[in-house]
């Protein structure tokens, strides 16, 4: 969360502030490189017209913004699905999906935050608002209080938006609660949110805005996986932090060319990797190819390491590999290209029809030769192909608690009952992996979660109740694959990456070789 956002006084004689002082001259928005608005004018000022006389118009990337907001409250959507296609939809450019991604994975992920000032705002309680209302409130919230966006734009386009795709009705209530938000910066919100808090949870809920119980759980691994609890404002600042987009250049297949063309630069923990800026990158050929992929620095390492470790046998020819849990494909894919190189096989399940799809899309950039596609329930796959892989990946459904800075909705969508539905499902894929590896073969636990009952719990609950079984060294195995040789993810035998350390999803990764 961008808390610096201050306004500056209001020193223009621009006085409609009817959203021309930042547009262009045919009324389109000027922003800079990141997607802001530039601050060119009045700041605090207001326009003076009623509502009704001012901007009627939808700004393009507000609108983008507005319809994710919508889709997540209202589909249950996920924003980084519909954000894409609401871009290409609306056809924005570089900037303006800049800023319709910042501001609609800010709105999100501050939703908590935001809700906690609006509720200060608006004289009735706010699930009492026509949803549509509440996300155009969150939206101009967040403008005005961590984007370096005019408050006279902010207020007017939030205004227009509402007139444009909610009615006239509301736009005078927006308009009224959004005026009372400009009476203080963020920093002041929250100092007054907070004035007679002392709960340390509370306020970094708060301040951070993260469900309570996600700041315990955060805090609860930090200090499970070796790291010290007081890290967590920084883990929580992390998740907040404008997403970094990584690049894979499929091994052999691909390359970073256009990639590091188009501004991205050289990743600088694993090989083949780049960061990208952002914005629409199916505009270049190879990620429309598939050839170069969007994918976690974290997922990159953790299905290298699985590829990488050394299973005493002098080649990898002829080896067979199995991605448990595949869909949507992203470490397939990388496993897949990585298979096909060293001449072996990957075969990679999914249950979900839809999502075996996505994987067999996410493969299609790799010789067919390379990989199958199984649809089916991975538990079954250890007792129907038992001791016939040599390497399994099983990236288990988890609740993606290590993911939320890329996920922005998911942080108020998650419950504690999820780490507890999802448990017994993790334990019996790890089994049915276990089964499906040969004697010394090796099965790499994964999830995108540090929670200890996801991780190091279900590890060891599993090799309690087995006799076949050594843990093989996690962070030496990500450390052989990384670019630095020092990742320090590694504790005890497990290995977890975190995003306030290695700017990767929180992946946690347990290597657990089977008795030759
Ligand atoms: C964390 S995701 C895997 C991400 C994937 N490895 C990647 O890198 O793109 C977990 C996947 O497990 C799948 N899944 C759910 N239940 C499963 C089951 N019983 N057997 C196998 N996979 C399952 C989900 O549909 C989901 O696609």
């Amino acid at each position: 969360m961008n808390e610096s956002g201050r306004r500056g006084p209001n020193n223009s004689g621009n006085r409609d502030g009817g959203g021309h002082g930042n547009r262009g001259p045919r009324g389109e928005s000027i922003r800079n490189a990141q997607g802001r608005e530039r601050n060119r004018g009045p700041q605090r000022g207001f326009s003076t017209n009623a509502p009704s006389q001012r901007t009627r118009r939808a700004d393009p990337a507000r609108l983008v913004a507005f319809e994710v907001l919508r889709a997540v409250a209202s589909e249950d959507a996920y924003a980084n699905l519909v954000l894409p296609s609401r871009i290409r939809h609306h056809h924005l450019d570089k900037r303006d999906a800049g800023f319709a991604t910042e501001l609609s994975y800010g709105a999100l992920r501050g939703q908590g935050m935001y809700d906690a000032v609006l509720a200060e705002c608006v004289d009735r309680p706010l699930a009492q608002l026509d949803p549509a209302v509440l996300d155009a409130l969150r939206l101009g919230a967040h403008q005005l209080l961590a984007m370096r966006v005019p408050a006279h734009a902010a207020l007017d386009q939030t205004v227009g938006l509402a007139r444009a795709v909610i009615g006239a009705g509301p736009s005078s209530l927006i308009n009224a609660v959004l005026r009372k938000v400009t009476a203080k910066t963020l920093p002041e919100w929250l100092d007054h949110l907070l004035e007679n808090e002392t709960d340390e949870t509370r306020i970094a809920s708060v301040r951070h805005a993260h469900p309570e119980w996600i700041v315990r759980a955060l805090r609860q691994s930090l200090v499970m996986h070796g790291r010290p609890a007081s890290e967590i404002t920084e883990l929580l600042e992390a998740d907040n932090a404008a997403p970094v987009v990584n690049l894979v250049a499929l091994p052999g297949i691909g390359n970073l060319d256009e990639a590091l063309e188009s501004g991205a630069t050289p990743g600088e923990l694993v090989i083949d990797s780049a960061l990208s800026s952002g914005g629409d990158l199916g505009r270049m050929s190879s990620i429309r190819e598939g050839t170069t992929r969007v994918q976690d620095v974290g997922s990159q390492l953790v299905a290298r390491a699985v590829a990488g470790v050394d299973l005493g046998q002098s080649a990898k020819d002829g080896e067979k590999w199995l991605d448990l849990c595949a869909g949507p494909g992203g470490k397939a894919a990388l496993l897949a290209a990585l298979a096909h190189q060293e001449g072996a096989t990957l075969l990679a399940n999914e249950p979900a029809e839809h999502r075996a799809k996505l994987v067999s899309q996410a493969l299609s950039a790799v010789p067919a030769d390379a990989w199958t596609v199984r649809v089916g329930d991975g538990r079954d796959v250890g007792k129907e192909q038992p001791e016939t892989f040599d390497r399994v990946l099983v990236d288990v459904p988890c609740s993606g608690l290590g993911a939320l800075r890329r996920r922005p909705e998911s942080r108020w969508r998650r419950t504690p009952k999820d780490l507890a539905d999802l448990g017994p499902l993790q334990r019996e894929l790890l089994n049915s992996a276990i089964d499906a590896v040969k004697p010394g073969g090796v099965v790499a636990y994964v999830t995108c979660s540090p929670h200890p009952a996801e991780t190091t719990a279900v590890v060891s609950d599993v090799l309690r109740k087995r006799d076949d079984l050594e843990q093989i060294d996690s962070g030496a195995a990500l450390d052989a694959v990384s670019l630095s040789g020092n990742l320090g993810a590694g504790h005890g035998l497990t290995a977890q990456l975190w995003p306030h350390v290695h700017q990767t999803d929180a992946m946690f990764l347990a290597l657990i070789r089977k008795k030759p």
